[in-house]
Order: C-alpha cells, then sequence, then structure tokens
C-alpha cells in the first residue's frame, strides 16, 4: 500500500504554523518578535524553543529598518548565508560569507584561532550597518565581541547569535546578552544552530506569512 500524506507545500507550512501558534507559548513576544520566534520554532521542530529565545528591546524593529534599507547580511557559514531565501530580501541585500575566503586559513593560523573566527576580520569593510547572523560558530561570536570591544570597529545594526553545540556556545551567547554591543538576539544554552538562525534571518527579511 502506498503511503498517504500532505503533498501541497502551502498547507503544510499553514499546519505547521497553525500548530505551533496552538502550542508554543508566544505570550511574553511583540507581535514584531513573534513571528520571528515562530519561524525559529518551525526551523528547529521544538517547540518549547520559545523559552530559550532572548531579544534585546527593539532588536525585530531595528533589524528589520535595517534590512530595508539594504544592510548586508554577514553570516559566519555557508550553511547560513545558503539558506537566507533571496527572494525575501526587501532590499536585493548582499549576503557575504567570508569563511571560503583563500587568505582565511593562514589568517586562522596566524591568530591562533578557528577559520570560523578569523573569517570575521574580512567582515570590517562591510560591517557597519550590517545584520550579522552566527548560526554556526562559538567562537566567530567571541570573536565578534571581542572586535567590537574596540570602540572603532564598526558597529553592526543588529546581531543574530545563535551558535550551536558544546563549547562556548552558551558562554558566547551570555556574554553577548550580558553586554550586547548592538540590538541581539539570541538562543540561551547549547540550543542553536543555522537552520534557526537562517529562519530568523528569513522572518526579518519578510513581514507576511
Ligand atoms: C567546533 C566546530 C563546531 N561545529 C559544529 C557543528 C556543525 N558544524 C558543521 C560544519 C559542516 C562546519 N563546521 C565548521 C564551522 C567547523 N566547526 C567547528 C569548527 C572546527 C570550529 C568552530 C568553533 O568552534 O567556533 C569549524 C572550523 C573552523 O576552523 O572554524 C566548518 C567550517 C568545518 C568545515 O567543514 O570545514 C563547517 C561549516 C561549513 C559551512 O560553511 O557551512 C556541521 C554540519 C557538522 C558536521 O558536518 O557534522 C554542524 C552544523 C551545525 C549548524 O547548525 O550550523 C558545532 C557543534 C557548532 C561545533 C562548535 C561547538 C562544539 O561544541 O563543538
Amino acid at each position: 500500500m502506498p503511503h498517504t500524506y500532505e503533498t501541497d507545500g502551502a498547507a503544510i507550512y499553514r499546519q505547521s504554523f497553525a500548530t505551533i501558534r496552538a502550542e508554543a507559548d508566544l505570550a511574553r513576544f511583540t507581535p514584531d518578535e513573534e513571528q520571528v520566534v515562530v519561524r525559529m520554532i518551525h526551523a528547529a521542530g521544538m517547540v518549547g524553543l520559545e523559552s530559550h529565545i532572548r531579544f534585546t528591546p527593539g532588536m525585530a524593529i531595528a533589524a528589520r529598518a535595517a534590512l530595508q534599507k539594504g544592510a548586508p547580511i554577514l553570516c559566519d557559514a555557508r550553511m547560513v548565508s545558503e539558506g537566507i531565501t533571496r527572494a525575501r530580501l526587501p532590499a536585493a541585500n548582499a549576503v557575504i560569507c567570508t569563511l571560503g575566503d583563500e587568505t582565511v586559513p593562514a589568517l586562522a593560523q596566524s591568530m591562533r584561532n578557528t577559520r570560523s573566527a578569523a573569517a570575521l576580520e574580512l567582515w570590517r569593510p562591510h560591517l557597519a550597518g550590517a545584520i550579522v547572523a552566527i548560526g554556526n560558530a562559538p567562537t566567530a561570536l567571541f570573536h565578534l565581541l571581542n572586535m567590537l570591544e574596540d570602540r572603532d570597529c564598526p558597529r553592526p545594526a543588529a546581531i543574530i547569535g545563535c551558535p550551536v553545540g558544546f563549547v562556548g556556545a552558551a558562554e558566547s551567547k551570555a556574554a553577548l546578552m550580558a553586554d550586547p554591543p548592538a540590538p541581539a538576539l539570541t538562543v540561551a544554552g547549547r540550543l542553536g544552530g543555522s537552520a534557526i538562525t537562517v529562519a530568523a534571518v528569513n522572518a526579518l527579511a519578510s513581514r507576511s506569512e
């Protein structure tokens, strides 16, 4: 017997979002934040994620405004940059991932750091007013925070800092939220990842569902 399953993509999305809205506790989020949270839960397949999600006040509004004005999106990993739906971007925003640049391995060696962290040195010309999307590497988020300790380093418009894992993820995100150098969004603790980060970017890039 062939399996029977939903084959209409739009119906699958409708059913998913209805399930999330019925089951998740979204009461503490503003309308601007709620749409982002729903997409993050959707990407993770995890109702309950919402209790780990933290926004600094006004982050969703600031990120949306920056995207409308054409802010570039700086991504720590190609899994993040490839996941961003170009058709959703309001101003044909540039999506930049410098991890694969040929200079990065040598830079990482000279910095005695990971390639993910070293790649951020190539963000400097693009950082002013940008949206930062870190979904994989805790070392990238720590290095960004260190770069921004220098008051002369250009400031991003908003930081989506959701690296995942067991070494440095919770710590880097706690450091981000303890003293945010820009409006910020995170998932506290070990949870996070490229898919959740991409979902946040895609939601911020578009208001309508
Ligand atoms: C220690 C690293 C971690 N990676 C994690 C999870 C995933 N990483 C995947 C892939 C394909 C990539 N990870 C790299 C970024 C690579 N991962 C690391 C590093 C060694 C150090 C980063 C850090 O600790 O901050 C990092 C290499 C580096 O020198 O920076 C990647 C570049 C490795 C590579 O292929 O060369 C690559 C990114 C490719 C891209 O551009 O997209 C996974 C898919 C794992 C897999 O292949 O099995 C997975 C994806 C998770 C996600 O949602 O993004 C952790 C868990 C984040 C881990 C850091 C924390 C820890 O607890 O270990």
